[in-house]
């Protein structure tokens, strides 16, 4: 399973790269918004870090699919082509996915909150589908078993559409997601932390080191002893 970073502040996302084995990052119009920048300049300061080759995913905000199609253009030409285009899966987003495939684009098919959406995602050609988890929780439905079930649904039907699941609350169902063989989690930059923030560890490294410093002597390690 791939990791990503749902994030667009380049401070955190250099201070994640550092520490995790992560796979790019992705982004939406809210958290570009809370950048209070021009989103190219925030999306290409990202880009520049990441590299050419490690996914950038954008999301389009264009209502219908002509204008969906030309603001790809546009995300392409300025962050270039390993940048998903993200498209969300309404009526139009459809239509847009459609074309993008037939014209090369790697899409990201997101807002996706029902199994159907991502079937029709998937048969429109997406690279990725991404079901918001935490978000198809809050309505009552296990958005977990929905992410996993989509998977399938792709497997199931020789599509090679992968999901993304999106919009975590907390480490533990990344973790799901993964023993099932998901293809890709974008993570926000708290849960991504919790993912070893377990106070039973930290415990047990205090321990190694006590124990250790009260044999050899307190600032001792391994080069000094
Ligand atoms: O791009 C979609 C986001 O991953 C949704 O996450 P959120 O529900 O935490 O805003």
């Amino acid at each position: 399973m791939k990791l990503i970073i749902d994030d667009a502040n380049l401070d955190t996302i250099k201070g994640l790269y550092e520490y995790f084995p992560v796979d790019g990052v992705t982004t939406n119009p809210t958290i570009l918004a809370k950048e209070g920048k021009n989103p190219y300049e925030v999306l290409m300061a990202i880009r520049e870090f990441i590299g050419p080759d490690a996914e950038l995913h954008v999301q389009v905000v264009g209502k219908n699919a002509d204008l969906i199609y030309e603001e790809a253009h546009m995300i392409r030409k300025r962050l270039g082509n390993n940048t998903f285009i993200k498209v969300p899966v309404t009526r139009e987003g459809l239509k847009a996915i459609k074309v993008l495939k037939k014209n090369g684009f790697p899409v990201t098919a997101t807002a996706i909150y029902t199994h159907m959406q991502a079937f029709l995602a998937g048969k429109a050609g997406a690279d990725y589908a991404a079901p918001y988890v935490n978000r198809i929780d809050n309505l009552g439905v296990d958005g977990i078993r929905e992410a996993k079930e989509i998977h399938d649904i792709f497997r199931n039907n020789n599509m090679a559409t992968e999901v993304l699941a999106a919009s975590f609350k907390n480490s533990q169902q990344a973790l799901e997601l993964a023993k099932h063989g998901v293809g890709a989690a974008t993570i926000s930059p708290d849960v991504i932390e919790g993912l070893v923030a377990i106070d039973a560890v930290t415990h047990a490294v205090d321990v190694f080191i006590r124990d250790f410093e009260s044999f050899c002597g307190k600032g001792t390690n391994m080069l000094n002893v």
